[in-house]
């Protein structure tokens, strides 16, 4: 009898990130040459294309899906299977690129990138639903809402483009009063930018939640206050040194059920992506949705030195 060769398909976001991508194609054929699985690859076209090709192929059987871009095109990827047994490998092609980066995928090692996937473990990750959209990675309103809003509108890509937005967006921004409740408890008053965490990072190694676990099936809550001058100077330095946690400005809580109230509709962050969202937000998390590749060291306690 012929057995089936399972179906692994490469999706390639072919704008992402400023990183080339032209080798990718050539490195995964030579790793799956040998494999029992059977290697297709697809360039998407524009946004909601990822998962009409997830949707298509996993009507004719699918075992796992490389996506080679950003957070946004892993949003994509991630939301069309969740709560599936198919898998999803990375190979990171972003700007932010944070759940890569919280995972322990390499940045510049395409080879060791691919074999996380062909020989790394798999871990199970939350999924995180703000009214309804899903979230692997953060979710928020406020400054960082804001900066995703001005970095989608901006002509180039890459960190200095999003640092540019990030200053430019600092100049004109007013913190709003939100009501705020997770898990029943109410906190409210005035912030700077609220975000609910499901894993550390919002990318390019910008910790905003330290101690956040993917896995865990709970979000951190972050609340940054209005913040001027050298506060926001302190802040911009801890997100970057992993020590945002130490700062009393910032309030971190840790729960599964939150609500955010503000008082109008207006933009919101998405691993990145910008939308717009009512006055009322739900976010809500379903526990280990999905299936992802991880370096065989991810989990393990890093000693100190
Ligand atoms: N061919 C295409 N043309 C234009 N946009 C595309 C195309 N294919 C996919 N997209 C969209 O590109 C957007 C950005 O992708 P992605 O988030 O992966 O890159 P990034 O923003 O550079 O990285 P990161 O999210 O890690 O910062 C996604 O929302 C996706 O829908």
């Amino acid at each position: 009898m012929k057995s089936v060769k399972k179906r692994v398909i490469a999706i390639i976001n072919p704008i992402s990130g400023i990183a080339s991508k032209h080798k990718v194609p050539a490195l995964l054929a030579a790793a799956y040459q040998d494999r029992e699985e059977e290697l297709f690859l697809t360039y998407t076209k524009g946004e909601g294309h990822a998962a009409e090709v997830i949707k298509e192929a996993m009507v004719h059987g699918l075992d796992s899906v490389i996506a080679v871009g950003g957070d946004g095109t892993i949003n994509e990827i991630a939301s069309a299977l969740s709560g599936s047994e198919v898998k999803l490998g990375i190979i990171p092609r972003g700007s932010g690129n944070g759940l890569a980066r919280a995972l322990g995928i390499p940045m510049q090692n395409d080879a060791e990138a691919v074999r996380i996937i062909t020989e790394g473990k798999l871990v199970s990750i939350d999924m995180g639903l703000a009214n309804g959209l899903p979230f692997f990675c953060t979710f928020g309103v406020g400054f960082d809402a804001q900066i995703t809003k001005r970095y989608d509108d901006a002509s180039t890509r890459g960190l200095l483009t999003y640092i540019k937005s990030a200053i430019d967006e600092y100049i004109s921004f007013k913190p709003q009063e939100y009501k705020i409740s997770i898990d029943n408890h109410d906190i409210g008053g005035e912030a700077f930018l609220i975000t609910c965490a499901n894993i550390e990072q919002y990318g390019n190694n910008a910790y905003i939640a330290p101690n956040a676990s993917p896995s865990d099936g709970l979000l951190d809550l972050v609340i940054i206050r209005p913040l001027e001058g050298i506060h926001a100077a302190q802040v911009a330095l801890q997100l970057f040194t992993k020590t945002i946690d130490k700062n009393a400005r910032i309030e971190s809580y840790r729960g599964s059920h939150i609500v955010i109230e503000r008082s109008a509709f207006g933009p919101a962050q998405i691993d990145g992506e910008s939308v717009q969202m009512g006055k009322k937000i739900e976010i809500g998390v379903r526990q280990q949705d999905l299936l992802v590749y991880a370096p065989l060291s991810f989990g393990e306690a890093i000693q100190p030195f």
